[in-house]
Order: C-alpha cells, then structure tokens, then sequence
C-alpha cells in the first residue's frame, strides 16, 4: 500500500495552482492541499501535517515572505516559488533554510519544484554516514541531511566508520571528512574502494584544509565528488543529490543488464559470473541444474508465440518461488538453469517436487500443460564451465529418454 503523504500548496495565481495541482496529483504517493493566501495556509498547517510545501513567496495577505518563516517554524521541508529572483534574496532564503528556490518563468520550473518533493520521498530510504572529528561540524552535516529527509548516522573516526559500514550493509552514501582520527578520510576511501562490496556506496569528501591536491586526492582514490569548507547547502545538496542519482543511474543500468527482459530472471550474462564466482566460493558442494521446456515448438506453435511468451514469464516465476535460496536465470531460450551451494541429493528432491507440480498445472487461460527435462550436475571438480557442460549432457540424455525427468550424476 502507497502511504500517503500531504503537501501543502500556497500560490495566489489560479493557474499556477491549478498546474501544481495536476503535477503532484499524477504521483499517487501526494496529496495536494491548495491554499490561495497565508490565513488559510496557517488553518491548514494547525488541522495537519504535511510532507512538504511548495509556497509563493509574495502572497496577498503576507507579501514579505512570511509564509516562509510559518512553514519552516513548523520544521516542513518548503520549496520557495518567486516571481523575480536576485542574489540577496537568494541568500536570505537559503540562509532560512529552505530546500530549493524556483522562478517561475517556465512550465519546467514547476516540473522542478515537484522533482524536488518526490527527491525527499527517495531520501527517506537512504541511510548516510556522515564521519566528522569535530561535533560541530559533523551536526551541521546532519542538519543538512535530515532537511532533506536522510536517514542520517554518525561516527567520529575512520576506524568506527568501517566497522559501521561493514555492519550495515544498508547504508548507500559516506560524508567523511578529511580530518578524522585512527584512519583518515582519504585512506578510508581507498581501504573502501578495494573491497567490492563497497563498490556502490556513494562517497563524499570533506575537507577544511587549504590543501588544493586534496580534491583530486580524494577523488583518485575512489570518492564520487569533493566539498571544501566551508560549503553553502546548496552547493551540498546539488552534489550530494547528484552523486545519488548517478548511482541510482548506473543500478538501474547494470540491472538492465543482468536481467532477462521478459522472465524478470537473471539472464546468462550474470549467470556466468555470479555462477563462476559461487562456484569458485564453495569449492565443494555445489549443484547446477539445467531445466528445458519438453516440446515449446508445439506448444507456439498451437498456441501462438504470445502465449509462449506469457508460458515462459509464468514458468520463470514459479522457479523463482520454488528455489528462491538459489541463483536462478533463463539461459537462453526455453533453457533456464539455476546453482545453489546445496547437497544434490537435497536439490534432486526439490526438483523431483517442482516437476510433480508442473505436471498438475495448467497455465494462463488456455489452460497449457508444461513438463520440463532436467540435467542435474553435483560434480564439483573441473571448471564452471565443464559443470555447465555436463549438466547440459546429463539433460540432453533426459531428452533422449522420453523427457519430464531429471537425469543427474548422482
Ligand atoms: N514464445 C517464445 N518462444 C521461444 C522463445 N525463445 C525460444 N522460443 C521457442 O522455443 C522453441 C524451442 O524449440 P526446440 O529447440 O525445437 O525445442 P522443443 O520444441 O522445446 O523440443 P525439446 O526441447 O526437444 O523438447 C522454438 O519454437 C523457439 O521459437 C521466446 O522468447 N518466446
């Protein structure tokens, strides 16, 4: 269920309320609460809480901004919109503390202002370390962090950052500063950057010193951007959400590379080197199974390839819900295959029952009988790739012999 949250709109022009309306009202996560002067936004902040808001600066009853100062006193996370816009007045917002300031001199300015809303949904599930020697500076960071709606933790030496981060695998970003005790910021990078597990984590510097090496420093031994102090937030901000997105950008990408477009499986790709890496990691006790639809090409061929392709979807998440222990990804084709560091006979029965089921099944609403032909390899001596190859042997010899079983090494 998509819990709601409510944002508080005060504008005074029809229109423009009438586009923000629209924008937040296409995320189903908003509730929009429009507003046309300050008396009735105040009704509203006392009735309710809000998410966030997005105000007009000069409103008829309260033309100085006031309703600025209302909704940053009640601690709501405000996107200030202006009509005209100068470097005083820029400072003074910032200086109060809102997250963003938008002229409104085109359609994309309100695209803006709602892309920085739904920024801070996003932020609530990102967990940010923040590593600071001085506590002064390290709860100027975290006041930062939180107006943007981060989850924020904090440790005040490298050697308890590692720890942290070897403990909780959930946090995504690092803030460290240069300076901090027992291991310092940019070894703390470099120590990071080595291990693959930490190769997502997104990593920020700080730094204080007028060292100007100390950038690319950082930024050669792995960190995704740099900030010297002393840094105005919305400088922090934009890097900060810059370096999010990037690596937000290349999950998504790798995802699409390692993915199976139709099953949602792991394709052959990752397979191969996840699998190998698995393989490698266990040593002994691992089974490779290869699993083929019996007969497909009757089965397009009477249905239709539209029905094959639902089969096949279908068929991919039943594996994924019988074995989710286990790596499971379409080969290729009709062809899927899945490895687990588990005893083969113990995987022999889990498959024994998984074709017991596809037997009695009937799938979409053609009503379509499937079995399937399994290979099943337990031998843990040779390459990952000659356990491959038997597998696919011990599955051909299931073919041979009349399909629906399993033949395996055991
Ligand atoms: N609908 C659909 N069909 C696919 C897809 N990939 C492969 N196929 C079909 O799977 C069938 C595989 O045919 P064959 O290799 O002859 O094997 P089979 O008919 O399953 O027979 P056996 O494997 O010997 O039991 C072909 O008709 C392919 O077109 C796909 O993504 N969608």
């Amino acid at each position: 269920m998509i819990s709601e949250r409510k944002i508080l709109v005060v504008e005074d022009s029809p229109v423009v309320l009438k586009v923000l309306n629209h924008l937040l009202s296409q995320n189903p996560m908003f509730v929009p609460v429009l507003c046309t002067c300050y008396d009735e936004a105040k009704r509203k902040l006392e009735e309710d809480d809000f998410f966030a808001a997005i105000v007009d600066l000069n409103l008829p009853d309260a033309e100085n901004g006031e309703i600025v100062d209302l909704v940053l006193f009640k601690q709501i996370p405000c996107v200030v919109l202006t009509g005209n816009f100068d470097d005083d007045l820029r400072i003074s917002l910032l200086d109060k503390g809102v997250l963003d300031y938008i002229t409104k001199d085109s359609r994309y300015s309100f695209n803006h202002a709602i892309k920085v809303v739904e920024r801070l949904v996003k932020n609530e599930g990102v967990k940010v370390l923040v590593a600071e020697d001085s506590v002064a500076s390290s709860r100027f960071v975290k006041a930062l962090l939180e107006q943007y709606r981060f989850n924020v933790l904090e440790v005040d030496n490298g050697q308890e950052a590692l720890a942290k981060l070897e403990e909780d695998t959930s946090i995504r970003m690092l803030i460290t500063d240069y300076n901090i005790s027992l291991v310092n910021g940019y070894e703390l990078v470099r120590m990071l950057r080595s291990n693959v597990r930490f190769q997502d984590l997104v990593i920020i510097g700080l730094s204080a010193e007028g060292d100007s090496a100390l950038s690319a420093k950082f930024i050669k031994a792995g960190a995704n951007d740099f900030l010297k102090k002393p840094f105005y937030h919305e400088e922090f901000h934009c890097r900060v959400v810059h370096s999010l997105e990037a690596q937000e950008m290349l999950e998504t990408i790798r995802d699409l590379a390692n993915t199976d477009p139709l099953t949602k499986l792991k394709n052959r790709r990752f397979f191969f080197e996840e699998g190998e890496r698995l393989y490698r990691k266990a040593n002994a006790e691992v089974s490779l199974a290869m699993l083929d639809l019996d007969h497909f090409k009757v089965v397009n061929d009477t249905y239709g390839h539209l029905i094959g392709d639902d089969l096949l979807a279908l068929f991919g998440s039943d594996m994924q819900e019988a074995f989710p222990d286990m790596l499971v990804c379409r080969f290729g084709g009709e062809e899927f295959c899945l490895i687990a560091q588990v005893n083969g006979r113990e995987l022999l029965d889990r498959l024994n029952v998984f074709l017991g089921h596809l037997r009695a099944k009937e799938y979409t609403g053609a009503k379509v009988s499937l079995t399937c032909s399994v290979g099943l390899c337990c031998e843990s001596m040779g390459t990952f790739e000659e356990l491959i190859k038997m597998a696919d042997r011990y599955l051909y010899e299931a073919k041979r012999e009349g399909r629906d079983r399993i033949i395996s090494g055991l």
